[in-house]
């Protein structure tokens, strides 16, 4: 029915009667997806429609035709599709939920990352932010492969910000953990690419399918274990400050705690899990793509590199105190570096909407209700109508004084489900960088990039600096 009704406006590739696209896409690997969706939008428009096994796609590129989606508080779902290979995952969490249960969830949780407890996780987010540095001046300028020493930092704060709990010196279970959510990705990629692995009975009884139920049995018992230590260190602070603890705001986890311990039998055990593997998932590997991203960005760029120094050495001297929220905000220009990294590498390339009322697109374009369209944040981002020199990195152009469309660049998303915890984001992206920029010189050995959709953005390669111990400002 739905491919009876499917737009006749916009243009795109030829499609097999109900195969769409579905042949195209198993002859191609993850690192081609970027590269398949810059020849449709070339070819045919920035309104590109995709048809693949009997349900149509509507791809969009320009910030126009996205607003009426993104600002709208009816469209607000995900599509069946394209969300159902993480659902092994993360379940019916903040990510993928939808309708009431999405809008309880979002209401009970947006308070988790308010100011004043962003604030009490900055000593943590610090103290992390250090340890990272001291591991990467280890190097002695030798190259070092920078990803995973971030992905370990990143890991270590999320745990130790919004789930409250430290996590060992021993890292084996994180790698193992940081692998899993590669793995993870990888599976869910090669899922969408290869449509015989669609029906659930294949897929498990495939090789691909073991490794990625292998995946999601290390991600899940990690976040268990996480769990139940915070649940051991909920209950004996409970114990100890006693009632008048319950009106202190409460951070992401010991929020859901409380609400299980509240309303017993009606929020689970799997209302938790599902959600703490959201965030540890969204929470860290979003985080890690755009600090590994900033690094190469950094290195390669010694102009914009030598003025964040200046920058730092201005709020900091050689003062080598932590930074406050104070100091955070006074980082102007590192701000600039961070929203241009984002704009050229966003952590996540595209996503999704499903349409619950017809879309005009222009005059001769209608996506009809009940239909999926695909937000290419990733060529959003690269538009030659709202960005000039758009390949290139000009931390400048976010110059607040300099105006442009507001959906021209969306790399949280917009509108009623934008991403809940960007300003937790950007504060440890800023503080790390901050850190590594008061007592680091970055130098490239990688001097390009080849960006995947690996879910979250990753390069092909791993990405190469050299780590020079920088002299303290006079
Ligand atoms: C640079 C870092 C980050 C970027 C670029 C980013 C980007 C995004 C984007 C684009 C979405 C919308 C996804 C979609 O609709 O499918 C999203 C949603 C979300 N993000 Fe983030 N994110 C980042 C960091 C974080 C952090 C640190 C957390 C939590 C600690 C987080 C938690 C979430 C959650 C739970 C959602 C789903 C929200 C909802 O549907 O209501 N993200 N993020």
């Amino acid at each position: 029915r739905l491919w009876r009704r499917r737009p006749r406006g916009p243009p795109g590739p030829p499609a097999i009667p109900y195969f769409g696209q579905a042949f195209r896409l198993l002859s191609i690997a993850e690192r081609d997806i970027l590269p398949l969706f810059k020849e449709w939008f070339d070819t045919y428009g920035s309104v590109v429609q995709v048809e693949m096994l009997g349900n149509v796609y509507v791809l969009l590129s320009e910030p126009e035709s996205l607003e009426p989606v993104l600002s709208s508080s009816v469209h607000i779902s995900k599509g069946y599709w394209e969300y159902l290979f993480f659902r092994p995952w993360l379940n019916d969490g903040l990510l993928l939920s939808t309708g009431d249960k999405w809008r309880l969830r979002r209401k009970l949780l947006t308070p988790s990352f308010h100011f004043k407890i962003l604030e009490s996780f900055l000593g943590g987010i610090s103290k992390n932010s250090e340890t990272y540095v001291e591991s990467i001046l280890e190097s002695g300028g030798k190259p070092l492969d920078i990803q995973e020493p971030i992905r370990m930092a990143t890991l270590k704060i999320i745990c130790e910000t919004a789930m409250g709990v430290t996590l060992s010196t021993d890292n084996e279970e994180q790698n193992a953990f940081i692998t899993a959510i590669k793995d993870a990705s990888e599976g869910i990629v090669l899922r969408y690419l290869t449509f015989w692995l669609y029906s659930d009975f294949i897929y498990r009884r495939s090789e691909f399918g073991k490794k990625f139920y292998n995946s999601i049995d290390t991600l899940q018992s990690f976040s268990k274990k996480v769990i139940r230590r915070r649940k051991q260190l909920y209950q004996s602070e409970k114990s100890d400050v006693g009632e008048g603890n319950k009106s202190r705001r409460k951070a992401f986890l010991d929020l859901l705690l409380e609400v299980e311990d509240s309303n017993p039998g009606l929020f689970t055990e799997a209302d938790i899990q599902e959600e703490v593997d959201t965030f540890m998932f969204e929470g860290h590997d979003t985080v890690s793509a755009a600090i590994i991203f900033s690094h190469f960005l950094l290195a390669n760029h010694p102009n914009v590199q030598e003025k964040a120094f200046k920058e730092q050495d201005g709020i900091f001297g050689n003062d080598d105190r932590p930074a406050s929220m104070q100091d955070l905000q006074r980082m102007t220009y590192l701000e600039m570096v961070i929203k241009e990294t984002l704009r050229l590498y966003p952590s996540v390339p595209f996503h999704s909407r499903k349409l619950y009322q017809d879309l005009r697109i222009d005059d001769n374009t209608v996506v009809p209700a009940g239909q999926s369209v695909g937000i290419l944040t990733f060529y959003i981002h690269r538009s030659t109508r709202h960005w000039d020199d758009p390949e290139l990195f000009i931390p400048e152009r976010f110059d607040p004084e300099i105006s442009r469309h507001p959906f021209s660049y969306i790399p949280f998303s917009a509108g009623p489900r934008n991403c809940i915890g960007q300003k937790l984001a950007m504060m440890e992206i800023k503080t790390l960088l901050s850190t590594v920029l008061r007592n680091c010189i970055l130098e490239p050995v990688t001097k390009s990039v080849d960006p995947v959709a690996s879910v979250i953005i990753r390069n092909l390669d791993p990405i190469i600096l050299k780590v020079v111990p920088r002299p303290r400002a006079a």
